[in-house]
């Protein structure tokens, strides 16, 4: 956490950048490269999804090499989306943390709080999803609870429970729904939120930072992957991404 509000101070950014490789294994290891060192100067933070560097044959060595890449004051997070029980959950905090190097990952809480607390370490983040950015979530995610509000409440309710006794827990709060991340913004007020769903999947940068944004102008990492990615000039377009979310924070502030 301290990593990644020093990281936030420096480059005044709050924008996260998705790696997401696609492309034969010379193109992506040269865009990779491309990527991290024209959007570095932009970055509050790098998130890496493992899906797309385990489908390669080198995958877990390619992550490594990308992260070894990154300026060490910028935090990773790696997209892995864990979630099993402590015994198997401890064997892939320390493939994040201890192979990859991660300062960060993002959990699947579906199996309850034994899922996410062995990623709990000094100096780590953990980023547990909430409410979702794809359309079908919806079918899980606002399922109603008994005792009143949905399944993404609960789980927000739960994953702010769990930050107060034990730190260092983020939520993932896509940034297609605005409705649903001001909801969880009432329910997490000071918690950082992961938010992606901006760039290819269309999500509103102004109504997002209106919903998240914490009065301190901060609490949200908003990610764009494929937009960067694909992008003729990654460095204009994060320059520009960070540009427009610092003024809609001005705005907000
Ligand atoms: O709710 C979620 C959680 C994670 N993701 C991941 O973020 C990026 C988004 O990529 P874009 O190209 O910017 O759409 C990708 O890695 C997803 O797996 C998400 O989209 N929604």
């Amino acid at each position: 956490m301290e990593k990644l509000i020093q990281r936030i101070q420096k480059a005044n950014s709050l924008l996260c950048v998705g790696l997401d490789p696609v492309g034969d294994d010379a193109y992506v290891a040269r865009r990779l490269a491309e990527v991290v060192d024209q959007t570095s100067e932009f970055a509050a933070a790098f998130k890496p999804n493992l899906a797309f560097f385990l489908s390669r044959e080198n995958g877990v060595q390619l992550l490594k090499e990308t992260v070894q890449r990154i300026p060490k004051d910028i935090p990773v997070i790696l997209d892995g989306k864990f979630g099993d029980i402590a015994s198997t959950a401890e064997h892939y905090a320390r493939f994040a943390y201890d192979v990859v190097g991660a300062d960060a990952v993002t959990v699947n809480p579906y199996m309850g709080d034994d899922a996410v607390r062995p990623f709990v370490r000094e100096g780590k983040m953990v980023f547990v999803l909430s409410k979702t950015s794809n359309k079908s979530q919806y079918s899980m995610q606002n399922m109603a609870l008994t005792r009143g509000g949905s399944l993404a409440h609960g789980v927000a309710t739960v994953a702010c429970r769990l930050d107060a006794e034990i730190g260092g827990i983020g939520l993932v709060v896509g940034a297609t729904y605005p409705g649903a991340l001001a909801d969880v913004r009432a329910i997490c007020p000071e918690q950082w939120f992961l938010v992606p769903g901006v760039g290819a999947q269309g999500g509103d940068l102004a109504a997002t930072l209106r919903a998240g944004l914490r009065p301190d102008g901060a609490g949200l990492l908003i990610n764009t992957s494929r937009a960067l990615w694909q992008a003729e000039d990654a460095a204009a377009t994060a320059r520009e991404l960070v540009a427009q979310i610092n003024e809609l924070r001005a705005v907000e502030a």
